[in-house]
């Protein structure tokens, strides 16, 4: 567990008037996420977990997915032209954010759209998971136009949660050959994490570090905030939707009141929970990540 969590950090993070609701508050969080039909990822993941921590969640849907991309086939209907006016019209009823949340996006002008987002609620934290691409390769949907408009949003975010894959694109570095497998010294994760922390994120969350060692690790930085590893045990398949689920349980446990690296730990150990509950099941390499049996760890955050 990561011990050297400083005041500075959790008040930095305090700034957004979430942490002292003993249960009480409500927070309300808009989740700016693809829908899929089959594959669980995206808002798929982020409603039941997000809820399951005592939020509401308001999707804000970036395009609706027969699956997600990794299955052959898929459709995607874009969502972009929508976007305006549904947020429009939550403006005109006083829809109140504490956090905007977003991950997968289906065009670069949705990123002007988070932008806009954080104009309108300015005290809401900003939670970036640049969803991008994986183990050295750019998920099929995301054009280099796509991928800019991210690496700039990126350097808006109160939390951003990048692979090492999007870490490099988000820096305009190139990407490494061996990422989905053993890959950087801890000397390179903590340039990653501090050259993004340069770019103007305040906190960062460097994931999947593998060294061959049974573990996977994550680095955790901030501007006021030492860095900090922490790490889980690691099981030798991978899930899709995973991502989905380590960035929905680490705001699940920002938004119950813990600090970032706390958080980062809680969530990889949920993600190693249900990757184990998964592979129980059969066909688990299709049917995705099974983590709804586990909901009732992200309900204990609460007491
Ligand atoms: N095979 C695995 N074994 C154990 N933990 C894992 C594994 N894959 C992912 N995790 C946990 O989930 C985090 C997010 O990883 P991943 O799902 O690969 O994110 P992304 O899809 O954004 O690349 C990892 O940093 C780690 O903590
Ligand atoms: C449509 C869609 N949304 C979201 C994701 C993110 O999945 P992950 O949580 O594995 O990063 C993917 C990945 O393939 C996808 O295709």
């Amino acid at each position: 567990m990561a011990s050297n969590e400083t005041a500075e950090n959790e008040r930095e993070l305090a700034n957004v008037k979430l942490y002292d609701r003993a249960g009480a508050y409500i927070p309300r969080v808009a989740a700016v996420h693809d829908l899929c039909g089959y594959g669980k990822c995206s808002l798929g993941v982020a409603i039941p977990v997000l809820s399951a921590a005592g939020c509401d969640v308001c999707p804000v849907p970036t395009g609706l997915f027969s699956s997600h991309t990794a299955f052959p086939g898929w459709y995607m209907h874009d969502t972009t032209a929508m976007l305006r006016d549904y947020l429009d019209a939550w403006r005109g009823i006083g829809v109140d954010i504490d956090a905007v949340y977003s991950g997968f996006l289906g065009a670069p002008e949705q990123v002007d759209v988070i932008l806009n987002l954080y104009e309108t609620y300015p005290d809401a934290l900003r939670v970036v998971d640049p969803v991008m691409a994986d183990h050295g390769k750019i998920y099929p949907t995301y054009t280099p136009e796509l991928c800019d408009a991210m690496a700039h949003l990126a350097c808006s975010a109160d939390i951003l949660t990048p692979n090492l894959t999007e870490a490099a694109i988000i820096l305009g570095e190139p990407i490494g050959e061996s990422w989905g497998g053993v890959n950087i010294d801890d000397a390179e994760a903590h340039r990653m994490v501090n050259a993004l922390l340069e770019r103007g994120a305040k906190h960062v969350v460097l994931k999947g570090v593998q060294r061959g060692d049974g573990v996977i690790r994550n680095f955790v930085g901030g501007r006021e905030l030492p860095i900090v590893e922490v790490h889980n045990d690691y099981v030798d398949y991978m899930l899709h939707g995973t991502g989905d689920v380590y960035a929905s349980c680490l705001l699940a446990a920002v938004m119950a009141g813990q600090g970032i690296a706390d958080a980062a730990q809680f969530a990889g150990e949920f993600v190693l929970a249900s990757m184990e509950v998964s592979a129980q099941q059969p066909d688990f390499r299709d049917r995705g990540v099974n983590f709804e049996s586990l909901l009732g760890r992200v309900t204990k955050l609460l007491r």
